[in-house]
């Protein structure tokens, strides 16, 4: 089993409400505490609603919380401003459940691909070309798909894509939100076996939102359970689950076996 490093990221103690109006508010988010270390994968598991894009959202400044911090190197970004969060933000970086949506269809693959470093002004036009063929290499996926659109590819495809999108500014973090869900048991398979490797080859620590429990319960080497805005509990595997609501939450799904395989079985994905 991977090992992971020093703390890199802590989300602490996160508040969020939402105004619903006619007086009612929901707490999206209610003091969580979460901390992600470097080259480790920390899965945010729970039931719909339960808080678990709200908290991706904030660390992404989607949202404004209404209170706590968000240490990076124990530098408190929630400060931060301007060009010194941009900077900051560099550093975390997203790949959604559909890319399809998050994509231009009418930029090449290689512009997709290099959009981060352009809006950077880290790479010059003459060098777009050459590093979008490197990111499709470290992807798996063949160079001359720089020229396709996005259209003309498939949802496995177009998720190595975004992943090479996401790695492309060398972040420490990728926040995963639902990023396999979409796609089929098989290509799953080889999109978090793509994953696995580049976090041992580069040490980037992964965000994983998942409602697949067997999944993050293979991928993950923590898992935060929530629930209604809540961390119910932090565990390493899930058959250590204690709090009645983890247990519930996975008696619904499926029997969890003793131990934990990091080596993703080919049962887990049908
Ligand atoms: N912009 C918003 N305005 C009002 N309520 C919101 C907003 N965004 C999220 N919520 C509510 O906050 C709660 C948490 O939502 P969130 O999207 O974080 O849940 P989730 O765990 O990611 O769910 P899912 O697995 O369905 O994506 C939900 O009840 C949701 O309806």
């Amino acid at each position: 089993m991977k090992g992971y490093g020093e703390e890199i990221l802590r989300m602490e103690d996160i508040v969020k409400t939402f105004d619903l109006g006619g007086g009612k508010k929901l707490t999206a988010s209610d003091h969580v505490t979460v901390s992600l270390h470097k080259g480790e994968t920390l899965g945010i598991v729970g039931e719909s609603g339960s808080g678990k894009s709200t908290l991706a959202k904030i660390l992404t400044r989607l949202y404004t919380m209404d209170s706590g911090r968000i240490l990076l190197h124990g530098k408190d970004m929630t400060a931060l401003k301007g060009e010194e969060f941009r900077q900051a933000r560099k550093n975390i970086q997203m790949v959604f459940q559909d890319p399809s949506t998050a994509f231009d269809p009418k930029q090449r693959v290689r512009d997709i691909i290099c959009e981060p470093l352009r809006n950077y002004g880290l790479i010059g036009k003459e060098k777009v070309d050459e590093k979008a063929r490197e990111m499709l290499r470290l992807v798996d996926l063949p160079e001359d798909f720089a020229d396709r659109y996005p259209n003309s590819m498939s949802g496995g495809q177009r998720q190595r894509i975004a992943v090479a999108r996401a790695l492309v500014l060398k972040p420490e973090i990728i926040i995963c939100d639902e990023a396999t869900s979409a796609l089929d048991m098989s290509v799953q398979k080889t999109v978090i076996e793509l994953l696995h490797r580049l976090q041992l080859e580069t040490g980037v620590a992964y965000f994983f939102i998942c409602h697949d429990l067997a999944l993050a319960n293979m991928f993950c080497d923590n898992i935060v359970v929530m629930q209604h805005g809540r961390v119910v509990e932090k565990i390493k595997d899930l058959s250590e689950a204690k709090d009645p609501y983890s247990r519930k939450l996975l008696a619904s799904v499926f029997t969890i076996e003793e131990g934990k395989n990091k080596v993703l079985p080919d049962e887990l994905f049908g």
